[in-house]
């Protein structure tokens, strides 16, 4: 039996730390802090952290197959110099919503940059509903939309097979499957795979094992939970000592690492004492089971 190890790795203060992503080539964990327009990595080895700041809210980073990164700024998909710090365009959606921004969003195993958007918060999880949208980023550049009268776009991720794109509408409190078609990009046959229970809240970003089962950050639950998306059943939870969990991937040696953010913003000053590494970046040892390198944007 593995004993599991839970972290503070990182005491950040994230007023909504999200997107992490591992980039094996520099041993560090890219992270954003959404409303802080905050794009930050942190070096494992040297535990020292880089931080750039945007323009507008950034929902999510992504590693970039011509080096530096992209990430989605406001409702732009951007390309970030790391080096210089420089941000260029790469394409803009929803330019009539002027409240709408992108949040989470993951590159797929053919290098396209899928995100979402929603209308941007009057309070945690409190957003005018069905405003967003689901769109990915070609290589080309161009953009696709899948599809709309979305309330708060969040995580997704892809089977093993990649036959299978997986995504989280917050609000419908599902993880939900469609059949993906590498080869174009197109999804189809909506289905639900899991409903959160009452105590497991809302469910936020995800991430995938080796073994093909899915990991859910939920937010205001304190915990990321492992699903089997075959058989519709909770399989662990794992409890951290933060509520507001909002994401989660694998890094670190081989991939057997899990790392975790969360959100500080939208707790009151006593829930802050109770948790006072609300905000920070959270690493889990020992889980027995590994995740697979992110894909990084082709375009
Ligand atoms: O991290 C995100 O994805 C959102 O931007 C956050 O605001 C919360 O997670 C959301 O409120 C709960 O769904
Ligand atoms: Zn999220």
């Amino acid at each position: 039996m593995s004993s599991i190890k839970i972290e503070c790795v990182l005491p950040e203060n994230c007023q909504c730390g999200e997107s992490p992503v591992w980039e094996e080539a520099s041993s560090s964990l890219l992270f954003v802090d959404i409303p802080a327009k905050k794009v930050c990595r942190w070096d494992a080895l040297s535990k020292q952290v880089q931080r750039m700041t945007v323009d507008a809210p950034v929902g999510s980073v992504a590693l970039r197959q011509s080096g530096g990164y992209v990430a989605t700024i406001g409702t732009k998909f951007c390309a970030l110099n790391w080096e210089d710090q420089s941000v260029v365009v790469l394409a803009a959606v929803e330019k009539d919503k002027k409240n709408n921004r992108f949040n989470d969003g993951k590159v797929d195993p053919a290098g396209r940059y899928f995100a979402g958007t929603m209308a941007e918060e009057t309070a945690p999880a409190v957003t005018e509903r069905h405003q967003g949208s689901l769109y990915a980023l070609f290589p080309d550049h161009h953009v696709e939309k899948y599809f709309d009268q979305v309330d708060i776009s969040n995580g997704l991720d892809w089977s093993l097979d990649h036959k299978i794109f997986y995504y989280i509408d917050s609000l419908s409190y599902s993880v939900d499957a469609f059949d993906y078609d590498l080869l174009t990009g197109r999804i189809s046959n909506r289905r639900s795979v899991y409903k959160l229970e009452k105590e497991e809240h809302i469910p936020d970003g995800m991430c995938i094992d080796t073994e093909g089962k899915l990991w859910v950050a939920c937010y205001n639950g304190g915990r990321v939970i492992r699903l089997d998306p075959e058989t519709g059943k909770r399989l662990q939870t794992v409890k951290l000592p933060v509520d507001k969990t909002t994401s989660c991937c694998f890094g670190g040696k081989d991939y057997s690492e899990m790392y975790v953010t969360c959100a500080r913003a939208g707790l009151d000053p006593e829930a802050l004492l109770r948790q006072p590494e609300a905000g920070g970046i959270f690493k889990i040892t020992g889980l027995g089971v590994k995740g697979i390198p992110p894909y990084a944007y082709a375009g």
